[in-house]
């Protein structure tokens, strides 16, 4: 049997995020509340001495193998190092809904670059791996360090945060979105005020908002309607470019009541908001 590793590949939320500019090059500079949720994928990776190079155990659907964030963040990886290390075979087992606003993509990115750098012995801080992380989107470094964050920037400036940890009803609406279109949006508000950081937001993320939902509202009825349900029940909010939404409850139970009187037909799950991820809890547990 060849060793291997397990390891959770959480989703994140952006509790609020606000466009508070532009860069030069088009790009939007933020303000977002990331936490994490008890959640997610599961990679699982298992080193092949016999077969050099990576792959995966078998491809997700509309995404050929070598735009694959987890092959993509493995080769990476492997171009760094001048040791032989041995081949990898890497199974995703896919739980998140791809392009929702919840990080799928990029949290798997961050899930195998840990967990290389764990197997392959390579002995990189976490500081290296979320700037090669950086490298494959804006979402990874917060994936690597792993500690719920304010992020400036594009999302890569990060301080820590500790917001209340509670229980999330998330709902998937029946639409793709594509983040490069609602950035494009004309409507799209550019210009909020930026917040002065830290005590801003401790325990009151309700006062802020996500910037893209009025233009994601707009274009996507079925966004529209899922938000009209669940904040019948407290605040709902979009997370990142959408299409997932969410709403927050202070226990399970709680959640769990709202989210069994969903509308049939609607998807989605209920999980607990966390602010250590839960891969870097599983990793600790292996050193
Ligand atoms: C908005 C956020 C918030 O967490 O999450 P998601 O909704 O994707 O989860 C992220 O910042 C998403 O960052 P990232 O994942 O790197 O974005 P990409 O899909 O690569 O971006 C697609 C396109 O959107 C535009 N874009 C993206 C990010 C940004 N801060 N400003 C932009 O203008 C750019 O034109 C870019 O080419
Ligand atoms: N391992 C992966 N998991 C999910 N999406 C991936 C992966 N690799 C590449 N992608 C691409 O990244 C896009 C964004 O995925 P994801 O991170 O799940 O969504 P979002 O950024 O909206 O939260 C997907 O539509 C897909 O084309």
């Amino acid at each position: 049997m060849s060793p291997g590793i397990s390891l959770p590949s959480p989703a994140k939320l952006n509790l609020f995020l606000h466009i508070v500019g532009r860069r030069p090059d088009g790009y939007h500079e933020l303000q977002t509340l990331f936490q994490f949720l008890e959640y997610g994928d599961e990679l699982s990776f298992t080193l092949t001495p016999d077969q050099p190079g990576v792959r995966l155990a078998s491809s997700i659907p509309n995404v050929p193998d070598n735009d694959n964030l987890v092959i993509r963040a493995a080769k990476a990886l492997m171009t760094l190092s001048d040791k032989g290390l041995p081949g990898v075979t890497i199974t995703i087992d896919k739980r998140l809904p791809m392009g929702g606003g919840l990080g799928g993509g990029s949290s798997n990115a961050a899930t195998t670059l840990l967990g290389l750098n764990h197997l392959w012995n390579l002995g990189l801080s976490n500081d290296e791996l979320a700037g090669i992380g950086l490298t494959l989107g804006a979402d990874v470094p917060v994936f690597v360090r792993g500690h719920a964050a304010f992020g400036e920037g594009v999302g890569e400036k990060l301080t820590n945060a500790n917001p209340p940890q509670d229980w999330f009803v998330v709902i998937k609406p029946a639409c793709n979105l594509n983040t490069g279109k609602i950035f494009s949006e004309q409507g799209l508000t550019r210009n909020t005020p930026r917040i002065k950081i830290a005590p801003a937001f401790e325990g009151d993320a309700s006062r802020y908002r996500n910037d893209c939902e009025g233009v994601v509202r707009k274009l996507y009825p079925e966004v529209n309607q899922s938000l009209e349900w669940l904040s019948k029940f407290g605040p709902a909010r979009l997370t990142g470019t959408g299409a997932c939404i969410f709403g927050r409850f202070p226990t399970e139970s709680a959640a769990r009541i709202i989210w069994e009187s969903k509308p049939s037909g609607v998807t989605g799950f209920v999980a607990k908001g966390v602010n250590i991820s839960p891969l870097h809890k599983k990793l600790a547990e292996l050193k």
